[in-house]
């Protein structure tokens, strides 16, 4: 059995159930997912600021799951934040949201779209292009201008944005393809497919995907180099169970 640990790195119950459910629609029939969350944090991720105090519980429950034996890990939010310092600690496969989503994207396009929140996280998205070498690929960014707990809030009007946002991106963009750019659009992206006759791509399914394939094959992250486990050393204060024994 394969048993994929799927992380919010936000601290939003509600989200860690869309992207729960996000995860174990498109997860094969030998395959368990544990979605969780940090228990204190940030409630939305929306800048650096935010990624660097969600990395912290990213790096708790990366520990947690290669203690429960987990075969692979997804980071769910669209900054992939603590991506690198997660592969030091985990044994199995650890894919980021956003560089799955882009890998996909290139796949099935020769360019893609980004649908994303809020402006400053189009900044953000454009440095994971250029970290991950899709630079060239990605014709234009759109944010809903909404902030992520939008997307919970039940009135549906991050949804219609997203919508309307994926609308004008086939239409103006060129792009073959759009990726979904937050953890929280995940359940949007089969019906937005149908809708715009595009390919609308989640990352959250996207990573699930990729992280069966990696432990298909029989790949974890590489222990040979700068991923390899921590240097080991005393931590201490809050940090100080982070280092798995
Ligand atoms: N670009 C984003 O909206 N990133 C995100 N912030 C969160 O809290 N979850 C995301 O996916």
């Amino acid at each position: 059995k394969t048993v994929v640990q799927v992380i919010n790195p936000n601290t939003s119950l509600a989200m860690t159930e869309t992207i729960g459910a996000a995860a174990r629609a498109v997860a094969g029939p030998a395959t368990e997912i544990l979605a969780v969350c940090p228990a204190q944090g940030v409630p939305s991720i929306e800048g650096h600021f935010d990624e660097a105090i969600a990395t912290l519980g990213v790096l708790e429950h990366i520990k947690a799951g290669r203690e429960q034996g987990v075969s692979g890990h997804v980071i769910a939010c669209f900054g992939d934040p603590g991506l690198l310092a997660a592969r030091e600690l985990a044994q199995g496969p650890v894919i980021g949201i956003a560089e799955a989503a882009m890998h996909m994207a290139t796949m099935v396009s020769t360019r893609f779209s980004i649908v994303t929140t809020l402006p400053r996280t189009v900044i953000i998205a454009r440095h994971l292009l250029q970290r991950y070498g899709f630079e060239h690929y990605c014709a234009a960014l759109h944010a809903i201008d909404l902030p992520v707990l939008a997307l919970e809030d039940g009135s549906g009007l991050a949804q219609e944005k997203v919508r309307a946002g994926c609308i004008q991106a086939k239409r103006q963009d060129g792009s073959g393809a759009i990726v979904l750019g937050c953890g929280g659009m995940a359940t949007l992206a089969s019906e937005l497919t149908l809708e715009l006759g595009i390919p609308v791509i989640d990352g959250v399914g996207a990573a699930v995907k990729m992280v069966e394939s990696l432990v298909a094959l029989g790949l974890s992250t590489s222990k040979h180099g700068d991923l390899d486990y921590p240097v080991r050393k005393t931590l201490s204060g809050q940090f100080a169970g982070l280092l798995p024994d």
